[in-house]
């Protein structure tokens, strides 16, 4: 089997020392060999990104967007090759792998304009004479630690922006899913990048990713993953004065009220909360349903559950894939377990599936009779399980949804401007949603929460020169 290689300083480097990636919807299925590398390896790619900073921040804008629109264009023309390896890793639908790759490649054709619009202001001191001027200057070394869940969009929605404004970058990529990072990198490496611009570092975050946090040549450091080791980032970039950026859970609402179109109600929920196995930090785990509905929701989300084909990645008519591996599963079921036991009821689902080939199929789960007290409805499970809470008012939906200590994106079904335009105004979130699932968002605009989801500059769009660029202010006394 190839093996495949970190890539450090322009050069396909790496040991024997390598581990297989494996289908999670078919565990017979090793898909490739990727190198693991070690705490020295993180160091020499952050050497090398050191070593190519100057000469890359230095570069015209017009040569870092061809470079960036050179990996769009190939992005989208390999999307179904890349779709397909992405499925087959992560265990995605592969029309939902294939959308990713697409979305992977419009963020870098759209990064690639945003070089040429950097701006800055002018602007009168209140001292005569002087002149002030506000720009933006690339901020050095960026490490960009990646979860598994969208193994191609959060590298390029992270990688695409640190390029774009003259950073180099060091990526750490999730153990779970080398490959799509693998890939995308590849295609990179061909697109005209100078040496030591793009390292890539495979391995263990334990090892690899501490490496990054570590390191006093590494100027910033963007995290997306779980809150403990978000916090981890926190600690280790606050001690050392580096930029960080992380972007963690969700226990994101989606309110139905006695007014909304019961069939989109339905979609959004079974979409939000069960499509893509469950594993995004936008997904509706709490379905909060107004009384007069609240019994019709269930009957028509169960029946939409039952429907559901929940099967091997790539086979046709698949909605929901395998959990990713053996540790997601285990919380799954573990949360399952402390719903039962906190008198939470199953309405539909929670059951391991057999299918034609062995992996990790779970059935999406439906607790009913639910109170936001419980720990199923406050810890993040990030499983195909959601739980239905039933309110008697908007003002008591409204208060459950923001009775949380997360704030990433939130929902509401309703036919009434009037409450639609409350919430939207209200909700303790950085994305909200109005007769949509509250996960799925659009790769131009910021994305990002409040409390426990994120910390720092949003992502994605003309927000991400937040956070991967420095404010100079320069005071001219042009005498
Ligand atoms: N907000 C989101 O989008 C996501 C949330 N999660 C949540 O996190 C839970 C666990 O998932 P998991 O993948 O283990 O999440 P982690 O937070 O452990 O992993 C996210 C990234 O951080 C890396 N990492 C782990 N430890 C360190 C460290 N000490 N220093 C630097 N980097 C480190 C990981 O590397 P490695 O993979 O090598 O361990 C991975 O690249 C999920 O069940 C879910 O609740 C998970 C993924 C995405
Ligand atoms: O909902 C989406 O489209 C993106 C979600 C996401 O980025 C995540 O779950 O990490």
């Amino acid at each position: 089997m190839t093996l495949h290689k970190n890539f450090i300083n322009g050069e396909w480097v790496g040991s024997d020392h390598a581990k297989d990636n494996i289908n999670p919807s078919d565990l017979s299925d090793i898909i490739g060999s990727y190198t693991q590398a070690n705490a020295a390896d993180a160091e020499a790619a952050i050497a090398a990104a050191k070593a190519a900073f100057p000469a890359w921040a230095a570069t015209t804008p017009q040569q870092r967007a061809d470079i960036l629109e050179a990996a769009g264009v190939e992005l989208l023309a390999r999307k179904d090759e890349i779709g397909k390896l992405l499925a087959r890793e992560e265990g995605k639908p592969l029309a939902n792998g294939i959308a990713e790759t697409m979305r992977a490649g419009q963020i870098f054709k759209f990064f690639a304009q945003e070089t040429l619009r950097v701006e800055g202001v002018a602007i009168a001191s209140v001292r005569p004479g002087v002149d002030i001027t506000v720009t933006r200057e690339p901020l050095g070394v960026v490490g960009l630690i990646c979860p598994w869940n969208f193994p191609i969009a959060i590298p390029a929605w992270k990688m695409a922006p640190a390029l774009a404004f003259g950073n180099t970058v060091v990526f750490k990529p999730a153990d779970l899913v080398p490959g799509s990072a693998w890939a995308l990198v590849e295609i990179l490496s061909r697109a005209g990048l100078p040496k030591g611009v793009l390292n890539l570092v495979m391995g263990k975050g334990s090892v690899v990713g501490q490496t990054l946090l570590d390191s006093k040549d590494v100027s910033a450091i963007s995290f997306t993953g779980s809150v403990a080791t978000g916090a981890r980032v926190a600690q280790a970039c606050a001690t050392r004065g580096a930029k960080f950026q992380l972007e963690m859970g969700g226990k994101n609402p989606l309110i139905v009220l006695d007014d909304a179109h019961l069939d989109t109600a339905v979609a959004a929920a079974v979409d939000g909360a069960f499509f893509q196995t469950g594993q995004r930090c936008t997904a509706s785990s709490r379905l909060i349903v107004q009384s007069k509905l609240h019994d019709a929701f269930i009957d028509k989300t169960v029946a939409a559950l039952k429907a559901l084909k929940v099967d091997h990645a790539l086979k046709d008519g698949t909605q929901i894939g395998p959990v990713v591996d053996e540790n997601q599963l285990a919380q799954d079921l573990s949360y399952i377990d402390v719903g039962r036991h906190e008198g939470a009821e199953l309405a539909w689902g929670g059951e391991l599936l057999n299918r034609d080939t062995k992996g990790h199929y779970l059935s999406p789960a439906l607790f009913v009779n639910t109170t936001n007290k419980m720990r199923i409805n406050r810890e993040e499970i990030f499983g195909p399980v959601a739980s239905v809470i039933k309110v008697e008012s908007y003002d008591e939906a409204l208060a459950i949804a923001n009775d949380t200590s997360f704030g990433l994106s939130s929902g509401i079904c309703t036919s009434s401007l009037k409450y639609a335009n409350h919430f939207r105004k209200n909700s303790a979130a950085g994305m909200v949603m109005v007769n949509l699932p509250t996960a799925g968002v659009d790769y131009h605009v910021p994305f990002g929460g409040r409390k426990g989801s994120s910390y720092g500059p949003r992502e994605q769009g003309r927000h991400a020169a937040e956070f991967y660029t420095a404010t100079k202010t320069s005071y001219i006394n042009a005498m």
